[in-house]
Parts: C-alpha cells; sequence; structure tokens
C-alpha cells in the first residue's frame, strides 16, 4: 500500500532483486520487490549485513544487482542520475568551498542554466530550513558534526532529486544533535514534500518520519518480511509523539520483529512470499474514535 491514490504510478518500481557478490556464495537477499509512492517517505530497518546499504546503492544507481530491475519513472535505472540524492553517514562536503558555495555548486550541477540570483535564494532558502544561514560564509572544517550533516541535507534538498537516499544520516551523531536534525528533517519534508527512501537503526527516528518501514529479515538471502504501515497521523511531533496511544503499538512491533521474529525467521528457514502489511495500533485509533 503507498499514500498516494491508487491510480497514481509509483515513482519507483522494485521488482525481484537479487545480490551476491561471488559466484557459488548464497545471495545477500533476494526477491526484494515493492513501489515507493511519490511524496512517501519510506524507512528501511534490520540487522546488519542483511544488505540495506546494497539495496539502497543499487535504487540510487551507484552499484548493480545480480537480478531484478529498478524502474523510476517508467525508466530502468542503470547508473547515477542527478534526479537522485543521496546522504551518506559522512557529510561528503568539499572542504575548500563554504557552505554557501558546496550548496551552489550541488544546485548548479542540477541546473546549469539557473540564473545567479535564483541559485543564491535557492541557497537560502534551503540553508534556512536547517537553521544554518549564519554559517554561508564557513567552511566545513569550521562547522561541528552536526552542522556539516545539517549542511548535507540542505545540499541534498536544495538539488530537488525526484528521489532522496539517505543511509544512516544520523549515525555518528550523539543523541542531542540527532535529536535536533530529526525535527528539521520533519519540517523540511512537510514543506518540500520529498520523496525518501532513508536506512536507520533508530526506531523511533523511523516512527516520526516514516510513512511506511520496510522490515528486513536477517541474511544471507535475506529478504523484506514486514511492511509496517505507520498508523500515527501527521504531523507528528517528537515531543509529544509517545502520546499517542498508537505509538508503543508501532514501537512494541518493530521492537519485537528485531529482537525475536527476525531471528526465529532465520533460524526455521521462514520466507514470506509477500512481505506482511500490518497496522499496529490501529486498534487503538478505533477505540479513540468509539469514546
Ligand atoms: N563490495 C562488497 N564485496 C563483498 N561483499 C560485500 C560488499 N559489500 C557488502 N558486502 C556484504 O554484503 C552484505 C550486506 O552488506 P550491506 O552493507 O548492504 O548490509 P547492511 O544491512 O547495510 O549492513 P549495516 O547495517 O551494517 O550497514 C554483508 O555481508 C557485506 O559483508
Amino acid at each position: 500500500m503507498t499514500t498516494q491514490p491508487l491510480n497514481t504510478k509509483p515513482l519507483m518500481e522494485v521488482d525481484g532483486l537479487a545480490k551476491r557478490y561471488r559466484a557459488g556464495q548464497p545471495n545477500v537477499f533476494q526477491d526484494i520487490r515493492f513501489d515507493i509512492g511519490r511524496n512517501e517517505f519510506i524507512c528501511v530497518i534490520g540487522h546488519s549485513g542483511c544488505g540495506k546499504s546494497t539495496i539502497l546503492n543499487i535504487l540510487a544507481g551507484l552499484e548493480t544487482a545480480s537480478e531484478g530491475a529498478v524502474v523510476m519513472n517508467g525508466k530502468e535505472v542503470a547508473g547515477p542520475g542527478l534526479d537522485r540524492g543521496v546522504v551518506f553517514q559522512s557529510h561528503a562536503l568539499l572542504p575548500w568551498l563554504t557552505v554557501r558555495d558546496n550548496i551552489a555548486f550541488a544546485v548548479r550541477s542540477r541546473h546549469p542554466s539557473m540564473s545567479k540570483a535564483d541559485v543564491a535564494q535557492r541557497v537560502q532558502h534551503y540553508i534556512g530550513l536547517v537553521g544554518l544561514s549564519h554559517a554561508l560564509d564557513k567552511k566545513p572544517s569550521e562547522l561541528s558534526g552536526g552542522m556539516k550533516q545539517r549542511v548535507g541535507i540542505a545540499r541534498a534538498f536544495s538539488v530537488e532529486p525526484k528521489m532522496l537516499f539517505m543511509d544512516e544520516p544520523f549515525g555518528a551523531l550523539d543523541a542531542l544533535t540527532r535529536g535536533v536534525i530529526q525535527d528539521e528533517l520533519l519540517k523540511i519534508v512537510q514543506e518540500t514534500r520529498q520523496t525518501v527512501y532513508m536506512i536507520t537503526h533508530d526506531i523511533d527516528e523511523a516512527i516520526l518520519l516514516a510513512d511506511r518501514i520496510f522490515l528486513m529479515s536477517n541474511g544471507p538471502e535475506a529478504c523484506i518480511a514486514e511492511i509496517v504501515v505507520n498508523t500515527i497521523p501527521k504531523p507528528r511531533n517528537r515531543e509529544n509523539m509517545h502520546h499517542d496511544p498508537r505509538f508503543y503499538a508501532m514501537r512494541n512491533h518493530l521492537l519485537d520483529f528485531l529482537v525475536h521474529r527476525s531471528k526465529a525467521m532465520q533460524a526455521e528457514g521462514i520466507r514470506p512470499k509477500e512481505p506482511l502489511i500490518v497496522y499496529p495500533g490501529a486498534e487503538a485509533n478505533e477505540t479513540l474514535q468509539a469514546v
């Protein structure tokens, strides 16, 4: 299920992806199949080594699949493209350029004929959304880790890609900084309605940000075991989300998968043909409406 009308074609269609790095070895993952709707925010959770980054890299066109196909906007993905942006755990800013020029450089690569004034306006808009207007003329070496990552996020959004991939973008940050940046990401996504595919190990982060959460079984031969539809309505808010009765149903479901079900599936060799689609806490909503 996607969050868009059924008659609208998905932005990305993924069909039967599998990857093996060496002949004769088992697939890292196989039978990966899903659609991503326009304006959807997808989070992917799974134990280390199940192939989350490899899948993300294949969708972004940075890696090739052993089997299967990825189609975006009706066109097969055969390599990297400017319509897809990627944010990794390390910010990858150009150290010799200021914050302003790092973002302007990215905007100009995507829109070579954009006027200087429009590029400047776009840079200011996106750096403002991550609360760093005061740092426009600083070099990356003058910024903290959290600030660099915020510039990386502003840069990725400023290009306005059709699809943005984020591979554990906050993994290297302390909990406080992470919270601040999650709020900024939430704000920027609400404003831009950017389509995002993001890997995280943080369950609360996934509940805060995602429309749907893909749960991957353990590898090798990993698959998407469940697709969890976020039952907490938007707009969500980090400060009071835990007061929503659906929050703990979502959280317990995700935790239980990571702690118990993913291991049990591996031990018993269970591979669902199709991911189970679940709505944890939906019954809490029905109770709320009945009161
Ligand atoms: N270039 C490569 N050559 C050989 N094996 C690889 C290569 N890249 C990844 N692998 C293997 O493929 C498997 C999946 O790796 P991947 O990084 O995609 O997993 P992940 O789920 O993103 O892990 P993590 O959560 O630790 O980042 C791992 O067993 C890894 O060792």
